[in-house]
């Protein structure tokens, strides 16, 4: 079994146990009273003293898809202790620090891994984190129900990740319509031209290349740069894993990228706020 299904495996039975505790239904009506009360609160009718998580509600901020197609090369920082292939990336995982470093160094969106076991994410650092900044947060996970769709939703993300060779064909495009009905935008994950055409064939906005091959970990951006020529430019494209160096995104940015999601070389870096000025200084 490769890594993937494995992990896929792993997500769908810890999202039978999250029913148990809260079905979809529950997790549907949440949502709804949430909504309403949101709409109270951009009608000015929330009290001073209701709790400010009421009134930061009210404040929509940016789209992940706006966070993207603003000009230049965006960056997506991502908040990540670990992952399978690189074992513990950051031993003191100060999250929330982190992502309002990136906040403060000027970064376009954020990546919030909450996958438990591979990635030691959590759901928790997502709905901290998207209630602490103002850019548009992602939630990184293996979606394989729409249940964690609307979780995503009520956690605070504006955007979630789908891997179209854990979904194929039929599930990304109900995935993509939930998310859509939900005001949630997709960062649809690719790895061949079989599956940009799949997930340009059911409607795909942003499409997103893995430089890592899943099956042995080894990166190369290659990947990304030979197929961005696929993707016309009303779709979005972001180039995903394994970046480091500012000539890497200059590459990238002339190739005409629209966004690069970097993990491991931001959190490692000391310094969020000089690891992004690096990174940016060769960009237009
Ligand atoms: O840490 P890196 O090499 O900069 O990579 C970040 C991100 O692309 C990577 O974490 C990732 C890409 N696709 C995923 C799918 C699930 C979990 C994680 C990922």
């Amino acid at each position: 079994m490769s890594i993937l299904e494995e992990i896929a495996r792993e997500r769908r039975k810890a999202v039978e146990e999250e029913k148990k505790l809260l079905s979809l239904m529950e997790l549907e009506r949440l949502l709804e009273e949430r909504e309403i009360l949101r709409k109270a609160a951009l009608k000015n009718e929330v009290q001073e003293n209701d709790a400010s998580s009421l009134k930061s509600l009210a404040t929509e901020g940016k789209s992940f898809y706006q966070a993207l197609a603003k000009e230049g090369l965006s960056i997506i920082g991502e908040v990540k202790k670990a992952s399978p292939s690189k074992g513990i990336i950051a031993e003191d995982f100060p999250y929330l620090q982190i992502a309002k470093d990136y906040e403060a160094a000027g970064i376009d969106a954020i990546s919030c891994l909450t996958e438990p076991k591979y990635f030691l994410g959590k759901d928790q650092y997502l709905q901290e984190i998207a209630h602490a900044v103002s850019v548009p947060v992602l939630r990184k996970d293996f979606l394989i129900d729409p249940y964690q769709i609307y979780q995503a939703k009520l956690l605070g993300a504006k955007a979630i990740l789908l891997i179209v060779s854990l979904l194929g064909e039929r599930e990304l495009k109900e995935f993509l319509s939930i998310a859509g009905k939900l005001g949630l935008d997709a960062l649809v994950e690719c790895h061949d031209e079989e599956e940009i055409r799949c997930a340009l064939s059911v409607g795909a906005e942003i499409i997103g290349v893995n430089n890592r091959n899943l099956k042995t970990f080894s990166v190369n951006m290659e990947n990304s740069l030979s197929l961005r020529n696929l993707v016309p430019k009303g779709q979005l494209f972001v180039a995903e894993s394994g970046m480091s160096k500012p000539e890497e995104l200059r590459l990238l940015e002339e190739a005409g990228v629209d966004g690069v999601l970097i993990g491991e070389s931001l959190m490692r870096a000391e310094s969020k706020k000089e690891k992004l000025q690096e990174l940016r200084s060769l960009l237009k």
